[in-house]
């Protein structure tokens, strides 16, 4: 289909957009990742920030989510310090305002981050002290910007509890839920039931990385054993549907599930193909998901190993799918009322922030 000439790339950039789904380790700008390694004698793969901003989606571009995993080594390995995190911090939320974000969550693991001495609640606090100083910049220049964070816990670790002790003593500075990442064949979500447990004893919200690098048992596991608020990715819930030749899906009782409870699928269109978790970008789930109205977002999950931003998503899926401002308003009030702040401040981004951009620009 012709890509819908209305979204150009500028107001693709202009229109308001909510990320629910990206890494703060995975959206450095290559020419930072420089100055960062040379102060600390990190040894990089290219010396150049456009060499190493090819290196990044090369290698991320493997089709093995474990693979793609590697390249975080170059980017945790410069975030070990408060300056580092604070500076890292702040030119993501530069970055997310100057494509046209509103309002994010930025996920990370914060023990990736005390190699060098830090602990846990330093990382945070450097971090939430990086999205002040980056919210305040946008608002100095007559921009607008809420950044919160999720807490990640790594499944090949066993941190899980602490870091989600760490997410509820935070969880009135900045600190809105807890995920879990890394690599997931191996390593199911059922391991951490305790921190999930507690979270929700807590009255606090999760997301969980799943139906991604492993199917539909780690969906169901996080759904129905964790009691994930959102799926990370959620992609493979495609293999519990069933498309007739004539074109009706029929839902097995776990996609119905998902879809009856409006559970979020944060889905990644870029990293979910580098990753293959789908096969191509014409072939993405997002497009059944969406046309059977699952609770589907967009979301970039790292910026930098997929080269994108969250206005490029949505230009790529209008390409792809021919998808216009309608579809785009929609993903984005999607994600606006999945997102883990309270219900109050979610309605008056939707009602003030969001539908008066969109209304001008129905197609
Ligand atoms: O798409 C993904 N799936 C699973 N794990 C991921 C993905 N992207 C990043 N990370 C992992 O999350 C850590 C904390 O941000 C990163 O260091 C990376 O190892
Ligand atoms: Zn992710």
């Amino acid at each position: 289909m012709e890509p819908t000439p209305a979204l150009s790339e500028d107001l693709l950039r202009a229109a308001p957009k909510v990320l629910l789904h990206d890494h703060l380790d995975g959206g450095l700008r290559p020419a930072t990742i420089i100055e960062l390694a040379a102060g600390v004698g990190h040894a990089l793969p290219e010396t150049s920030a456009e060499a190493l901003a090819r290196w990044f989606a090369e290698a991320a571009d493997s089709g093995s989510l474990e693979r793609y995993l590697e390249t975080f080594a170059h980017t945790v390995g410069v975030m070990q310090t408060s300056e580092a995190l604070t500076r890292v911090a702040r030119e993501c939320v530069e970055d997310l305002a100057a494509d046209g974000v509103v309002y994010a969550e930025i996920r990370y693991a914060p023990e990736l981050h005390v190699e060098a001495g830090l602990d846990l609640e330093d990382v945070v606090a450097a971090v939430q002290q990086g999205f002040e100083e980056g919210m305040a910049a946008v608002s100095a220049s007559g921009g607008r910007i809420i950044v919160r964070h999720l807490l990640t816990a790594m499944r090949q670790a066993a941190r899980a509890m602490e870091i989600a002790e760490l997410a509820i003593t935070w969880r009135d500075r900045g600190v809105v839920g807890f995920d879990i990442a890394g690599p997931e064949a191996g390593y199911p979500p059922t391991r951490f039931i305790d921190a999930f447990e507690y979270l929700q004893r807590e009255n606090s919200h999760f997301t969980i990385h799943a139906g991604e690098g492993f199917g539909l048992p780690s969906i169901w596991e996080a759904v129905q054993w964790c009691g994930a608020d959102r799926l990370g990715h959620g992609v493979r819930i495609v293999d519990d549907i069933k498309v007739s030749e004539d074109g009706v899906a029929e839902l097995g009782r776990l996609a119905s599930y998902v879809r009856d409870k409006r559970i979020p699928l944060e889905m990644c269109p870029s990293s979910n193909v580098q990753t293959g978790a789908a096969p191509s970008l014409a072939e993405h789930p997002i497009r059944l998901l969406a046309s059977l109205r699952f609770r589907v977002t967009v979301n970039t999950d790292n910026r930098l190993m997929s080269r994108t931003t969250l206005s490029r998503e949505f230009g790529l899926l209008a390409e792809t799918f021919g998808y216009g401002w309608s579809e785009m308003e929609w993903l984005t009030v999607n994600a606006m009322k999945s997102a883990f702040i309270p219900y109050d401040e979610r309605y008056r981004l939707i009602t003030e922030t969001i539908k008066p951009w969109y209304a001008e620009r129905r197609d």
